[in-house]
């Protein structure tokens, strides 16, 4: 059995993901992370401060907050523990920060743990530098009214790819509401919906003269993301040091 910490237990992710590793044979709930260590009659053991926790863990999921990054990386590093991070809104210097701690444990972090959301990103990428010099792009993400950063971290991620592949040639632009003059060639707009119950929407525009391509994903629960955590975490355990993503988990 591995044995699983969830930092930000309480969240709806957390909960989510919780759930799903019940179902689990190979997987063992051992404790919880939250903000608030609320006493909610759990089987498994939550703690207000990942430190305070001495249980024996194979394995830590992450759906939080940024502000819980530091603590995370210093427990995962002094216990040796992999961890598998899902959170957003992370600052470049959070990124940094996960890209060194890999450098002494396994790290896997992808702000999508959606299968589709990963093709979507492969086809992007391939079709970019075909359409680059007569289409514009731009991305449209929807998510739910609880949602506290923007654009999503998906976003971020398949607006990266896709400049990664245009030699890092496109700045971003985010919505237009201050803007007086006409769009420009090296612009990728990024425009982020917040509304409801949405789980998850993403949609890449490539416009051209009289032609327009949409390739789109929609979640329609966050069980995908849970689901894609779990598998991460289970090709996460055992392996070396380093920092893995999507790509890694399905060309595995
Ligand atoms: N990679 C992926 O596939 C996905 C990523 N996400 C990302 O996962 C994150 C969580 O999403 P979601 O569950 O919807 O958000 P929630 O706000 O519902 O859950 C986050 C939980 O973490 C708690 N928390 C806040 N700060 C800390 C801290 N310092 N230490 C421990 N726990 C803390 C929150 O407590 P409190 O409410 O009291 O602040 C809350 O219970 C977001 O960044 C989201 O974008 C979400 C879905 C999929
Ligand atoms: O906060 C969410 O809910 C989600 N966040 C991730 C993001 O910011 O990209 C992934 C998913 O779309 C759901």
């Amino acid at each position: 059995m591995i044995k699983v910490l969830i930092n930000g237990c309480h969240g709806q992710m957390g909960k989510v993901v919780s759930e799903e590793i019940k179902k689990d044979s190979e997987m063992e709930l051992k404790a919880g992370v939250d903000k608030n260590a609320l006493d909610n009659n759990s089987n498994f053991k939550i703690y207000n401060n990942i430190h305070h926790c001495n249980e024996n863990i194979d394995i830590i999921i992450d759906f939080s907050h940024p502000s819980s990054l530091l603590n995370l990386l210093e427990y995962g590093i002094e216990k040796n523990i992999p961890i598998v991070i899902g959170t957003t809104g992370l600052s470049p210097d959070d990124i940094e920060k996960i890209k060194e701690a890999s450098k002494i444990i396994p790290i896997f972090y992808s702000a999508n743990m959606s299968l589709g959301i990963n093709v979507l990103i492969s086809m992007v990428k391939s079709i970019s530098p075909v359409l680059e010099d007569s289409f514009d792009i731009e991305i449209i993400e929807k998510h739910h009214n609880k949602k506290i950063d923007a654009p999503s971290g998906t976003a971020y991620m398949i607006a990266n790819e896709i400049n990664k592949e245009l030699d890092n040639s496109k700045k971003y632009i985010y919505g237009r509401d201050t803007k007086t003059d006409k769009r420009k060639k090296d612009e990728i707009g990024i425009h982020a919906i917040r509304g409801g119950t949405i789980v998850g929407e993403h949609t890449v525009i490539f416009a051209g003269c009289d032609e327009v391509i949409e390739i789109s994903h929609s979640a329609s629960s966050k069980k995908i993301f849970a689901q894609g955590a779990i598998k991460a975490a289970k090709f996460l355990y055992n392996k070396e040091s380093g920092l893995y993503n999507m790509e890694d988990l399905i060309n595995s």
